[in-house]
Order: C-alpha cells, then sequence, then structure tokens
C-alpha cells in the first residue's frame, strides 16, 4: 500500500546550528511518529549566540520542491515558518493553493531568541492579507501578536482582543502565546481561540534556562504532526504544549547561550492523559 504512513511538511529555512527553523520541526515530526519532508526557503547560518547570515532560495526552486512532493506523496499536513519576505510568501501561499497538503500551521517567523529579524519588515501586510487566510492554524509569540495585530499587549483583554483581531484577518484557530521575559515568572501562559469560538487558557511551569531555542517551531511542528495523525485540534494543541513544556523541562548542554530544547525527553513522555 503507498502512502499510507502518515506524512507532514515543514515549509520553512534551515538553521544550521539544528537547533530551530526547520531542523526543529524535523526532530518533532519523528518524535511524534510521523515521516517528515521539507521545503526549503531558505538558509541562515547561525549558532546559540546568533544568527549571522541568511540566504533566501529562488523561488522557481521552491516551485520544485513542491512540484516533486505532490507527484510522490501524500502530506495530510503542512506548517510554515521562515518565509523571509514577501516574494517568498506569495510564492509559498500559490504553490500551498495548487497542493493538497491537508491543514496548514502558520507560525509566523519574525524575530528569533537571539533578536535577529528572519522576515522583513515590508513584508507584514503581506503575510497578514495573504498567508492568515490559509491558516487552519496561527502561532504566533507575544512579539509576533503585537506586530501582526498592530496593538501592544498589556493584559489578557488585550491577548484576548488581538486574537480576535487575528482570526477576523482569516486565521481559524490562534494560539497566542505569552511573554516569559516576565521577572519572578512561575508559569506560562497562552491563550487559544478555536475556529467555533471557544477560548482557553493553557498553562505550564516556566523553566529558568536558556536553552530554549526551536520552542515555537516546535509547539508548532507538533500542532501539525498531530493533525496529520488526525488528532482532534483541542487535543493536538494541549499536547504540543505538553510536548514542548517537557523539552524545555529537561535541558541539554549543547551550545554556550540560545541552546536547542531536549526532543528526546517529550519524545518518551507518554500524553495518554491528553484529551
Ligand atoms: N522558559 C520557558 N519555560 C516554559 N515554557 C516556555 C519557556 N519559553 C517558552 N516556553 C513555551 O514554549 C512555547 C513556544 O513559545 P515561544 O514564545 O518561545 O515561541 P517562539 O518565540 O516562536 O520560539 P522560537 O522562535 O525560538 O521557535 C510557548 O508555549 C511558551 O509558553
Ligand atoms: C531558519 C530559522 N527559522 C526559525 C528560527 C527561530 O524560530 C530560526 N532560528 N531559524
Amino acid at each position: 500500500m503507498t502512502n499510507t504512513f502518515p506524512q507532514a511538511l515543514t515549509i520553512a529555512g534551515s538553521d544550521s546550528d539544528g537547533s530551530a527553523g526547520m531542523q526543529a520541526d524535523l526532530h518533532t515530526f519523528f518524535a511524534r511518529g510521523v515521516y517528515g519532508a521539507s521545503v526549503i526557503t531558505a538558509c541562515v547560518a547561525g549558532n546559540s549566540y546568533g544568527i549571522h547570515a541568511s540566504v533566501p532560495m529562488p523561488t522557481d526552486f521552491i516551485d520544485q520542491e513542491f512540484a516533486d512532493l505532490a507527484a510522490d506523496y501524500h502530506i495530510r499536513a503542512a506548517k510554515t515558518g521562515m518565509l523571509a519576505d514577501s516574494e517568498l510568501i506569495n510564492d509559498v501561499v500559490k504553490n500551498y493553493q495548487q497542493a493538497d497538503f491537508g491543514p496548514l500551521v502558520v507560525d509566523p517567523v519574525i524575530m528569533t531568541k537571539h533578536g535577529n529579524q528572519l522576515l522583513e519588515e515590508s513584508a507584514f501586510q503581506t503575510l497578514r492579507t495573504q498567508l492568515l487566510p490559509l491558516a487552519t492554524v496561527l502561532t504566533p509569540n507575544f512579539f509576533e501578536v503585537e506586530k501582526i495585530a498592530e496593538t501592544t499587549i498589556k493584559s489578557d483583554d488585550d491577548m484576548v482582543a488581538a486574537a480576535h483581531r487575528m482570526q477576523q484577518m482569516g486565521a481559524k484557530n490562534i494560539i497566542a502565546k505569552g511573554s516569559h521575559a516576565l521577572p519572578d515568572q512561575t508559569m506560562v501562559r497562552d491563550f487559544v481561540l478555536l475556529e467555533n469560538g471557544d477560548s482557553f487558557w493553557l498553562s505550564q511551569p516556566y523553566h529558568a534556562t536558556d536553552r530554549v531555542n526551536g520552542t515555537g517551531d516546535s509547539l508548532s511542528a507538533c500542532i501539525t504532526a498531530e493533525l496529520a495523525k488526525g488528532t482532534p485540534m483541542r487535543q493536538a494543541i494541549t499536547l504540543a504544549k505538553a510536548f514542548v513544556n517537557t523539552a524545555i523541562g529537561q535541558p541539554i548542554e549543547v551550545g554556550h547561550k540560545f541552546g536547542p530544547i531536549n526532543h528526546w525527553a517529550a519524545q518518551n513522555r507518554d500524553y495518554d492523559d491528553i484529551r
């Protein structure tokens, strides 16, 4: 039987240190028992200190990557990561609309943990008008919520309002990730707004560690992997939050600064309690 094994796709940039971007996505797909394919959109050279060079892929090459996957594989869910500029966003939108790759998780990668900007400011409007309407799930971090919704978040009410604004822009389900840079923080809280209007806060313990590179990539990749297996939306989101929290909670010693998270710890955990 051909193509019966669950397959997911990451449409993202390669980060040479393996902690984030496409590499974090593929680690996560593997950890959740899903085959991972990748459309590479850009390459960044970096390590746990920062990103030091970045090269976008030519759009005709990206077109060929999509065409080759569509001709052979059965992608059941896809996610986007680094898209660099308007030209790449428009190209990915065009290709995704032609393909039949299932639900789309949009991780609107704008800024890294080191403070490197991976999406040009001039592309924010393209992101809003072209990509958000395709998003089955949108997973902005605190900074990205403020940028996309064009607001300042000072309270829970502000976050709820921003999530509704992003849903009005066309994204169906939203996980607006809360801040984790507050003094004396003990919990991290993300606001979830589902397509049917249900909403809730997801809370997990805060871990005081610098080994947090690729948390957002892994969260969105875990949701993608679960959707590829047919896990219901609410369960996929809740499981992904637990997956990332487990991976942050047992750090591995790789790199000197913002190191990777521990996908093995997250892989080995039992998620049977999550419904
Ligand atoms: N120190 C921490 N302790 C616990 N949870 C954390 C911590 N840092 C991030 N998280 C969680 O990880 C998830 C990803 O959020 P985050 O805001 O880090 O995404 P991101 O900035 O897009 O990540 P990246 O760009 O590095 O992939 C969220 O659910 C967030 O609450
Ligand atoms: C390619 C790439 N995508 C995303 C991130 C962070 O989310 C990163 N560091 N590098």
